[in-house]
Order: C-alpha cells, then sequence, then structure tokens
C-alpha cells in the first residue's frame, strides 16, 4: 500500500529465523471455518503482526526476479539457497552446488550455508539425482513441485529428530514470541481467544496440525495422490518412518496451506484500478509451507497484507486499524486479477472449495439480488490441487 510504514512494536530481530508474533494477535476457532487469527486487543494500520519462517520452501524453477524485487535486476532466472534458515534469492549459475549434482535448482549461498543444510540436504539428495527428471517428465512441473515440497517437509522434520517420535506431531513444539520462549501444547479446539501468550504452535507440531485431510478431497484426486505416494514417497524412496496414509494425509495438509512466494504484497485493499503499472503481485518465485500464517482464512476484505521478506519469512502487516475481537484475513488470491464478485466466486469454489462470506460478498451480493445469499460456512476442499495460495 503506497505510503503504509510498517510499524514494529518491539524490536524484532530481523536476523533471527525464529516466528515473531505480535503480542495482540491470538489464535481462536470459528465453528465454519476452523481456525482463525483474532485481535485480542486493537492493532494499528501498518504495524507488523507476523514474521513467519518457511518450515519448508521450494523455488520456482523457472523465477526470475520481478523488476520491483530488491537485489537484482529483472528477468534474472534466480533459485533460493537452499538452507531454509537462509531462503536468500540467487541468480541461477552461482552459488554452491551440489557435489553429487543432484539437482540444478538446487543451490547454496557458500559453503557456510551449504554445511549448515547437510543433514536436511543429505535426506533429499538422493531422491532428487532419481526422481526429478522422470518425475517432471510424467507428471509435469506442478506434481514434481508439490512432491518436492512434501520432501523438504520431511527433510526438515527429520533434520528436527522428529522421525522417532509419534507421526502425529503429539510431541513438544515451541514457539517464540517477543523473544520468549513458550511451550505450546496446548490444544486450540475450545471457541475461547487464545492469546500469544497461550501458544502457537512451532515445528513439526504445528505442520501436524495444519488443516486438510483426504476426506476433503475428490476421489480422483486422493487416488492420483496415493499412486504418486507409492511411486517417489513411500520408505523405500526416503529414509523417514510414516505410513504411506500419513504421506497422503501430509500432502492434503500441503495442498490446503502452502503459500505461493510472489514479490510484491498480496491483500491492499481497496485493490489498486487494474489499469495502473505494476498492479499485481509478479512473477512467483517460490511456494512454501509455514507454520503459523497459515492459521489466516481468506477475505475478499482483508485486513492484513501479506509478502515474503528476503529470507522468505511470511510477514504479515495490519493493512488498517484492527479492532478488538476482530478476525485477521488475508487474501488467497491477487484482488487485482479477481475483481467482480463472480470472478472471486468462481476462483474460489475451483481453487480452495469454500463459499466466502465476508463483509465485501456479502454487500454485493445483496446488491446484485436484493437479499443475501453469502454464507459464512466453508465448502471444505473438493478435489482441485493447489501449490500455493495463487
Ligand atoms: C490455510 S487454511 C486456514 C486455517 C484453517 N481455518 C484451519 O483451521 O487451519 C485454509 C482453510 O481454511 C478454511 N477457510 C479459509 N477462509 C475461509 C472462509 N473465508 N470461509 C470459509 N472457510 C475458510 C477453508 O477450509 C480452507 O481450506
Amino acid at each position: 500500500m503506497p505510503g503504509l510504514n510498517y510499524i514494529y512494536t518491539t524490536a524484532v530481530g530481523s536476523d533471527t529465523m525464529l516466528p515473531w508474533i505480535h503480542p495482540h494477535l491470538a489464535q481462536s476457532v470459528d465453528p465454519n471455518k476452523g481456525r482463525k487469527l483474532q485481535a485480542s486487543k486493537p492493532i494499528q494500520r501498518g504495524e507488523v503482526l507476523l514474521l513467519d519462517p518457511p518450515y519448508a520452501i521450494i523455488p520456482t524453477p523457472t523465477a526470475t526476479v520481478d523488476a520491483d524485487a530488491e537485489s537484482a535486476d529483472s528477468a534474472t532466472p534466480v533459485l533460493l539457497c537452499s538452507n531454509p534458515l537462509c531462503n536468500l534469492s540467487l541468480p541461477r549459475g552461482t552459488g554452491t552446488p551440489c557435489a553429487n549434482r543432484c539437482s540444478t535448482d538446487v543451490i547454496w549461498c557458500n559453503e557456510t550455508c551449504h554445511e549448515a543444510d547437510k543433514p536436511r540436504h543429505d535426506f533429499e539428495c538422493t531422491w532428487l539425482a532419481k526422481y526429478s527428471t522422470p518425475l517432471r517428465t510424467k507428471w509435469g512441473e506442478y506434481s514434481f513441485g508439490m512432491l518436492w515440497l512434501i520432501v523438504r517437509l520431511l527433510a526438515r522434520r527429520h533434520a528436527e529428530g522428529q522421525d522417532s517420535n509419534d507421526s502425529n506431531g503429539s510431541s513438544n513444539g515451541t514457539s517464540h514470541t517477543n523473544g520468549t520462549t513458550t511451550d505450546s501444547t496446548t490444544s486450540t479446539s475450545s471457541t475461547s481467544i487464545q492469546t500469544h501468550t497461550s501458544k502457537f504452535k512451532a515445528g513439526w507440531p504445528a505442520i501436524s496440525s495444519l488443516c486438510g485431510t483426504p476426506e476433503t478431497w475428490s476421489h480422483a484426486q486422493t487416488r492420483e495422490w496415493t499412486v504418486l505416494v507409492k511411486k517417489y514417497l513411500g520408505k523405500t524412496s526416503l529414509p523417514h518412518d510414516l505410513s504411506n496414509a500419513d504421506v497422503l494425509g501430509l500432502i492434503c495438509k500441503e495442498e490446503a496451506n502452502s503459500f505461493g512466494l510472489y514479490p510484491r504484497e498480496t491483500g491492499v485493499y481497496p485493490p489498486p484500478p487494474v489499469k495502473e503499472e505494476h498492479v499485481g503481485r509478479g512473477e512467483q518465485f517460490g511456494a512454501a509451507v509455514y507454520p503459523c500464517a497459515s492459521i489466516a482464512n481468506h477475505s475478499c476484505c482483508p485486513n492484513i497484507i501479506h509478502k515474503p521478506d528476503k529470507t522468505a519469512r511470511m510477514v504479515f502487516t495490519a493493512g488498517r486499524d484492527i479492532a478488538a475481537g476482530e478476525e485477521c484475513c488475508i487474501s488467497y488470491f491477487d484482488m487485482t486479477q479477481y475483481v467482480s464478485l463472480s470472478e472471486r466466486r468462481a476462483h474460489l469454489s475451483g481453487l480452495f472449495r469454500f463459499k466466502c462470506g465476508c463483509p465485501r460478498c456479502t454487500e454485493e451480493d445483496t446488491n446484485v439480488d436484493g437479499n443475501v445469499e453469502g454464507g459464512e460456512e466453508g465448502m471444505g476442499w473438493g478435489g482441485e490441487g493447489f501449490l500455493g495460495f495463487e
């Protein structure tokens, strides 16, 4: 948003890869939408609400840096440093490649990042060398990206030492808020507001608690994913201890919760006129799964703007003043691309399988029909694969 100055309410560590959560950002449960983010006290426009490092991230193989992106020329092919504690964009052909040449999409900034990432990358190295090309050729770029993101989720879990723990994620997770470490085992199933001191899950337990199950997708879709799991993600292909059913469940979570990464902001409301130059978010450069950002629901008149920073942390900023008790929502799509109510509805039901009942949809619906049709009910996920909020 032009003129929006980001306000950090406390010293936000820029060099840390721990999540930072605004003290007034809480989570609770909506009977129709599931978990949601909510303001426990007023939040001012421009305040940073969340800095959430990715749990797993992949580059878009064909990405070029957008003209407005920081740090590089336009149209330069880029990759991301594979160290998940770094994630900096690097021009293709620079940096340190894998000594095994497992994939041309894997590079690190330097030897330090390479060394730091060894336990995680060792998990994926043989898999990438064996399957990247056949997967891309036979199943296409989308399926390859989806499976690679799953492999990276499993690799991070492996590096966290979760393999020997309960695969359902019942082990402890921690989150850090304002520099304080808090345990995060409290259930979120109550309807009361859970403030930041009563925890957001972190690490693998946060990923385990993401929404999305096989039942919410079509049979055709889950059948295809089951084939992919058996062929490419089983225990004979990767050193993990999950059953094929658990891995299928992880795909369902990833498809319902991953973010597409774009160089410019998503969720500026009202959206700038379509004719303006540089409207839209630019070209997608990656996809990632975030432990806390995934709790945000969608609204067509969002009060949160989101954008990844240079290290791919997802940054949530208040797009307007938010009152105590208000839900904090992002937009799941580029609102300059889907403008009218019918375009937004078609897009949401096609890709996201729910009907938005936000105040904007309700008002526009009333204006069109003279009566209100927009409900608050979620429709669940029904069968479209989706790698990242569009
Ligand atoms: C990224 S998750 C958001 C957090 C989720 N509510 C949870 O319980 O973890 C996306 C899912 O939330 C639900 N959702 C998000 N926005 C919604 C909305 N405006 N109306 C109904 N359901 C919504 C849908 O089920 C969607 O699949």
